[in-house]
């Protein structure tokens, strides 16, 4: 008798936590658990081969739960944020004690909601997010994902963007979608926000929600810089060579690859706003090298004949018109065999990557298209864009990252003038 797909599933759960569970008793480290003295990353002292078996074991525990829950709850999931958003917004987390338990009156008068609100956005967030756990009856205490979230606060702001942003621009999307429109300010998060800005200019009118997105986005995986390093021939570029860092933020990029390949100077641009005061942010070894300006890259480029323009995970925050400008402005300022280097999420064939890359890329790929009306893309869609900005002018390749394969480097190199 062939083996069903649900045993099939089964067995590959049991097998691979058998492997996940074999390292934790061989490396002495704590078993995953729900509760508040739990480590935040699930597996301890991981390697390449355990974390494989980690990820199989959680795909086909996705698929299996999906098969035996069958068609209905696929398309009408659980789909309910208020509680966590609630959470957040009026900071339950904290008013738990950090050891022992809180009364549900306590927990109200300290956040000032009405007790029976908080008993039930508790008891739903425990039953379906493991978030705090009702230890006696009236009594809360924390669990390792609402220790968290009183205590780390680059989760705090990650919950921030999650739900005081993206949930509320994800339900106005559909009615900037029925706009067919190619502005970024046409998007969910523009309708959410009732502004005709577009969310960078919106945010730059918002310091604190400002700053807390950028907290939010201020962990840039070392795996990601060693990509960027290592997917294009930074060591192969002159002596004194220049990198210009188009929306690159206050320069962590550029500090990173700066301290690898020191014969590099760089020009980091980005928004006024962004780049005043950055300069101190920059280590005392590599000031000289890395200079710091505000240019708005919608304008053409003021810094002639650089050997690279580098826009990391800048263009996929903009609609294809956009994306198109930007590589215009930089034509004007290029000499023959200068390079743009992108490195930015790389749409993948669908099905061709596992479950969970695959729910992760289009996942993003949804969230570009709620808070700024544009989109991430496939290896053509980034060939078009150049072809659409002087493309006779470019030799573009795309290069997937085989750590990260939803992500590529896409290099185009500049043949020749704007004038022939
Ligand atoms: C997603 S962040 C990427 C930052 C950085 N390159 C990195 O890899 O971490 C996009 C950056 O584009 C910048 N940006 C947005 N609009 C811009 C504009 N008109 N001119 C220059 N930079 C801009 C933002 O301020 C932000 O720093």
């Amino acid at each position: 008798m062939s083996t069903s797909r649900i045993l099939h599933l089964a067995q590959i759960i049991a097998a691979q936590t058998a492997l996940v569970d074999e390292h934790i008793s061989n490396s002495g480290v704590a078993a995953p658990s729900f509760e508040a003295d739990a480590p935040i990353e699930p597996i301890q002292k991981s390697n390449a081969e355990v974390e494989r078996a980690r990820v199989s074991a959680v795909e086909a525990s996705i698929e299996l739960r999906q098969l035996l829950e069958g068609p209905i709850k696929l398309i009408l999931p659980e789909s309910n944020f208020a509680p966590l958003a609630a959470i957040y917004r009026f900071k339950i987390a904290t008013a738990v004690s950090p050891e022992g338990s809180t009364s549900f009156t306590d927990i109200a008068s300290k956040c000032g909601l009405l007790e029976h609100d908080v008993r039930r956005l508790i008891r739903y967030a425990s039953a379906h997010h493991r978030c705090f756990q009702e230890s006696e009856k009236g009594r809360v205490s924390h669990t390792a994902a609402s220790k968290l979230l009183a205590e780390n606060e680059q989760i705090g702001h990650l919950m921030g963007l999650t739900f005081a942003e993206c949930w509320p621009a994800h339900s106005r999307s559909l009615d900037a979608m029925a706009q067919k429109s190619e502005e970024p300010n046409v998007s969910g998060f523009s309708l959410a926000n009732s502004t005709r800005l577009n969310m960078f200019e919106f945010l730059a009118q918002n310091p604190d929600r400002a700053q807390r997105f950028a907290g939010a986005m201020s962990t840039t995986s070392q795996a990601s810089l060693d990509a960027l390093a290592t997917y294009f021939d930074w060591a192969n570029l002159p002596d004194g060579g220049t990198v210009v860092d188009v929306g690159g933020a206050q320069g962590h990029v550029s500090v990173s690859l700066a301290q690898r390949f020191p014969q590099l100077r760089f020009v980091v641009e980005d928004m006024q706003e962004v780049v005043k005061d950055a300069h101190n942010k920059i280590p005392d070894g590599l000031k000289e090298k890395i200079r710091l300006v505000a240019h708005d890259m919608f304008t053409e480029q003021p810094i002639k004949n650089a050997d690279v323009f580098l826009l990391r995970y800048v263009l996929h925050d903009w609609p294809d018109k956009y994306c198109v400008k930007v590589i215009e402005g930089l034509a004007p300022a290029l000499k023959q065999g200068a390079k743009v280097v992108i490195q930015d999420h790389l749409l993948p064939e669908p099905g061709s990557l596992s479950l969970l890359q695959e729910m992760m890329i289009r996942s993003m790929d949804n969230i570009m298209l709620s808070l700024f009306n544009s989109r991430e893309r496939e290896v053509d869609d980034w060939k078009d864009l150049f072809n659409r900005a002087h493309g006779k002018q470019w030799v573009v390749s795309v290069t997937r990252v085989k750590e990260n394969p939803s992500t590529g480097i896409i290099v185009a190199e500049w043949l020749g003038d704007l004038e022939s």
